[in-house]
């Protein structure tokens, strides 16, 4: 190979963010390359560069220097990126995903040096097929996409958003093992009706109001339709669209494509599962308890469905759904949700509305102090959005009259957290049973040190990608979901519980999604789902689950 062509070579894997091993390149590597003189001397493994850097990532004080570290770090070497993550789960995890992700989402268009992923917008209406032809993207297992809408707590972010399909993609590669070449983050820029970002100086989406129903429905239309034909195995995560489309997103997709909705149905299955056995912690059958919601938006919606479809599961048919349903009390802006309030619900609220409060008295049930005041709840699930409202009164109250409540604040990044955990429990005097969307520290109190567990969809979303990329079923059913579900359920064992978690430890997270994958596609065969052969009994499709997992080594391993 001659010299010029050689440097070429070099310089193009030097640029080339999956290829690039850094210093890790051996000084054998480095002649071959013609980059002798571009590396420092020195020769490091991946395990020394992986310390050097977390060191680099310690040295930042603000979580959004970090950020930006670690998006610097994927830019130039995403091996490392990845294996600096997976060396530092519960450090780095808040980083990347909630909370800090929320904090970038908001200033993207001031932090953004570099591209990933794909944007899709209005413009390319017609063209969306060649636009995933043209990419650099040749296989896809999982695309992520969201439309900004509704990102976390935050609210319509606009084109911002690609930041959660980002965070949520590199979830796919530390928790379920899908290749860093195989994510996909997707932002359908359909414009915001967020005012003050649209003027703001450095906002990179298209300066227009949302798009009306229809063009939006034509231009999704459109791209599923394209992932279809141009990436036939991927699975397509929807995440944080607004809940005047979500629903209706599912209903027209779900059957179509190979996609599923991970506010509805992974919050659904996480939260369910955590649920479940928090309930058992109580000692009292589910079907006893009364549970406030805060919330009757997606999460919200999701969450009571999937509860009451997994202790059904659970309950091996002994209890049926209705039952369920009727312990759950939603809390909306205009107070309980019920059938005689006298306003028009949305749809996805009606199956959940209260249907034994009389007209007249909707007025005892306006705010969510007088919920909880008249109702007497053992649970309360945050899932509104907006910040602390189970105030030190309420926690104070519930604990006053049931022995273990149950206390959840989903909501996400932690500033919109219902209640801060260590609060909570000291509030409780240590009673209460917490898990939180973000994750929060712990307290010690009475002697008992109480840490939170986190409730988020990160334990099942990476497990039911994966299993769907590996056994490719035409669609995902919902009862795909709640053996998605009960798995995780499953997973925490007496040991974990009497220790007070309600999931397992994030650390190992790997480890949870390889068994969710393999109860995904247990199901999916079970149902005569799936297109690719692959083994039927548990633990040989186990091993080919955690063979198929991609590992952050460089190829010739150091
Ligand atoms: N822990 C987790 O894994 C997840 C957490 N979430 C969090 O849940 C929250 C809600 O998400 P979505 O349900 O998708 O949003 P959404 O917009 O669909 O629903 C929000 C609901 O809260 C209600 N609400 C808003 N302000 C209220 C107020 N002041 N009083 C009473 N009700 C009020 C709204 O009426 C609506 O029903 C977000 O913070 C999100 O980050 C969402 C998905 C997963
Ligand atoms: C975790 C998540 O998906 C959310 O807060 O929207
Ligand atoms: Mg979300």
């Amino acid at each position: 190979m001659c010299a010029a062509k050689t440097t070429e070579v070099g310089t193009s894997i030097l640029t080339n963010r999956y290829d690039n091993k850094g210093t890790a390149f051996t000084a054998e590597e480095r002649q071959a390359l013609a980059i002798r003189g571009r590396l420092p001397p020195r020769v490091e493994t991946l395990d020394e560069q992986v310390a050097r850097c977390l060191d680099q990532l310690r040295s930042f004080d603000k979580p959004i220097n970090k950020y930006q570290f670690l998006a610097t770090l994927h830019t130039a070497n995403t091996t490392l990126y990845y294996a600096l993550i997976l060396a530092s789960v519960e450090d780095s995890l808040p980083i990347i995903y909630t909370p800090t992700v929320g904090e970038a989402c908001q200033k993207f268009g001031n932090i953004f040096f570099r591209e990933r992923g794909m944007y899709i917008h209005s413009q390319y209406k017609g063209m969306i097929h060649e636009l995933l032809e043209e990419s650099c993207y040749k296989d896809v297992d999982v695309i992520v996409i969201t439309d900004g809408s509704r990102i976390l707590g935050l609210g319509d972010l606009g084109a911002n958003g690609m930041g959660i399909s980002i965070g949520k993609c590199s979830l796919y590669v530390v928790g379920g093992g899908v290749h860093p070449k195989r994510i996909l983050p997707v932002c359908l820029d359909a414009g915001t009706n967020n005012e003050s970002l649209r003027n703001s100086l450095h906002y990179l989406g298209t300066r227009t109001e949302r798009l009306p129903e229809e063009e939006f429905y034509g231009i999704l239309d459109e791209f599923m339709d394209a992932v279809k034909r141009v990436w036939p195995g991927a699975v397509v995560q929807f995440e944080d669209f607004s809940n005047n489309h979500c629903f209706d997103m599912l209903t027209r997709y779900q059957e179509k494509y190979r996609c599923f909705n991970d506010d509805i149905q992974g919050t659904g299955a996480v939260v369910s599962a955590g649920f479940l056995n928090a309930v058992r912690v109580t000692g009292k059958p589910v079907t006893d308890h009364k549970i406030v919601v805060f919330g009757a938006g997606s999460a919200a919606v999701g969450v009571a469905l999937a509860i009451a479809d997994l202790a059904v599961r659970l309950s091996d048919g002994k209890i049926t759904k209705e039952e369920v349903i009727k312990t759950f009390y939603l809390v909306d802006t205009k107070g309980l949700v019920t059938n005689t309030r006298g306003d028009k619900l949305a749809a996805h609220k009606i199956a959940l509305a209260r249907t034994d409060i009389a007209a007249e008295d909707n007025a005892k049930f306006t705010t969510l102090e007088d919920v909880v005041k008249n109702i007497k709840p053992t649970a309360l699930l945050g899932l509104g959005g907006v910040g602390p409202v189970f105030t030190e009164d309420i926690i104070r109250f519930v604990s006053s009259y049931c022995e273990r409540p149950i206390i959840f604040p989903l909501s996400n990044p932690s500033s919109k957290s219902e209640v801060i955990p260590s609060d909570a429990y000291l509030w409780s005097n240590g009673k209460a049973i917490i898990a939180s969307g973000s994750p929060f520290a712990g307290i010690e109190v009475n002697g008992t040190f109480c840490k939170p567990s986190q409730g988020n969809n990160m334990y099942i979303f990476p497990g039911i990608g994966m299993g769907c990329a590996l056994a490719k079923p035409t669609y995902i059913p919902d009862s795909v979901i709640v053996t998605a579900s009960a798995r995780l359920y499953d997973l925490l064992t007496p040991e974990m519980l009497a220790a007070g978690a309600l999931y397992p430890s994030i650390t190992e997270i790997r480890e949870i999604s390889s068994h969710i994958a393999t109860a995904v596609i247990m199901e999916s065969q079970r149902l005569g789902l799936t297109t690719v052969e692959l083994p039927k009994e548990y633990d040989a499709l186990l091993a080919v689950v955690k063979e198929s997992m991609w590992q952050a080594e460089y190829p010739n391993k150091q």
